[in-house]
């Protein structure tokens, strides 16, 4: 191994110098590059989905009550607005989306930018809100609620519950007693759901019964540092291993849920990073959200990126195409 060139480890680079391998954070080698590439701006960006077939970005912004789709080609945004807070949207194998709304369920039929409600949830807490969601490897789909927030990250704790919405449009209660429901997503092998409730600072996983959408044996596989801020919106690769937005941290970080290890961090500019999802070309590009919501004007001045939509390449690592609602 001659002096100064890497050498490539699993996931980090070690470089050879004074007679010992430093291994840095990430594949330094590769040209990881973050462009802002969706510059009109959401109060809380949220919950990406790449849509293969259109090769369009969809979103929702929380607090600006939309629900939109941007076309990379055309750089054009189509947008509906909803009623409520909107916490998620998702595709329908049967065309349309399904959002998490409020504290409903509802069908969007994109077309005539229309909604109807599929079911309710948390009917005995009218303070709650939808937060993120995603659809399981089978098409349910998983969403959480929280109570309504008075500033960012300030609420009354523990009025949340994750639930799933299932094809025949019935309802399962997970469990309750969340302060902010967030990320989500399954491994590869569909035996393990990872999930977040932010206040936690950890990322935790279940054992997941993909034959009945059912979790259990909760666990922590990695708590948040100090100055990583709050876990928000995650996604797998298909590597098994996680990517986190941290809302007030700036970055995105690579978790090993195996080990327990943070095994890269790309920072952006701007703090509230809310969501991340692959997409674009074999879903090798990592789509990031953000918040302006909650900062005050001196740091709006200094992030004037914030609640623009970021996408990072580059990463050397891909994605796993999302899944539809089945009902
Ligand atoms: O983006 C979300 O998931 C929530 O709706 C936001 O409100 C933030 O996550 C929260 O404020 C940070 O904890
Ligand atoms: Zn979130």
């Amino acid at each position: 191994m001659p002096r100064g060139r890497p050498l490539q480890l699993s996931a980090n680079i070690a470089y050879y110098k004074d007679g010992q391998y430093t291994v840095c954070e990430g594949p330094v080698m590769s040209s990881i590059k973050v462009e802002c590439v969706i510059n009109e701006k959401s109060a809380i960006g949220e919950g990406p989905v790449w849509e293969e077939k259109d090769g369009t970005l969809l979103y929702v912004d929380i607090a600006g009550r939309r629900v939109s789709r941007w076309n990379p080609e055309t750089k054009q945004t189509q947008s509906m607005t909803t009623e409520k807070l909107v916490g998620a949207v998702v595709p329908r194998s049967s065309g349309g989306y399904v959002m998490a709304e409020g504290t409903r369920f509802a069908a969007v039929d994109w077309g005539k930018k229309t909604s109807t409600t599929i079911a309710h949830v948390d009917s005995d807490k009218p303070n709650n809100r939808f937060n993120d969601g995603k659809v399981d490897p089978a098409g349910r789909f998983f969403a959480g609620t929280m109570a309504m927030e008075v500033r960012p990250a300030v609420l009354e704790r523990e009025q949340g519950s994750l639930y799933s919405l299932h094809s025949d449009h019935t309802v399962v209660k997970h469990f309750d007693q969340v302060d902010i429901s967030n990320g989500l997503d399954w491994s590869p092998d569909h035996r393990i759901f990872y999930y977040i409730d932010s206040l936690s600072y950890k990322v935790e996983a279940f054992d997941y019964d993909i034959q009945t959408g059912s979790i259990c044996n909760r666990r922590k596989v990695y708590g948040l540092e100090k100055d990583e801020g709050i876990p928000d919106g995650m996604c797998i690769d298909t590597q098994g291993k996680l990517w986190v937005a941290c809302y007030s941290g700036g970055r995105v970080v690579r978790i090993d849920p195996q080990t327990g290890t943070r095994m890269q961090t790309v920072k952006l500019p701007v703090d509230k990073t809310t969501s991340c999802c692959f997409g674009g070309k074999e879903y090798s590009d990592l789509y990031v959200t953000s918040a302006y919501q909650g900062m005050d004007q001196a740091s709006l001045a200094k992030q004037p990126q914030a609640g623009c939509i970021f996408r990072i390449t580059g990463l050397g690592v891909k994605g796993i195409p999302p899944n539809a609602f089945a009902g």
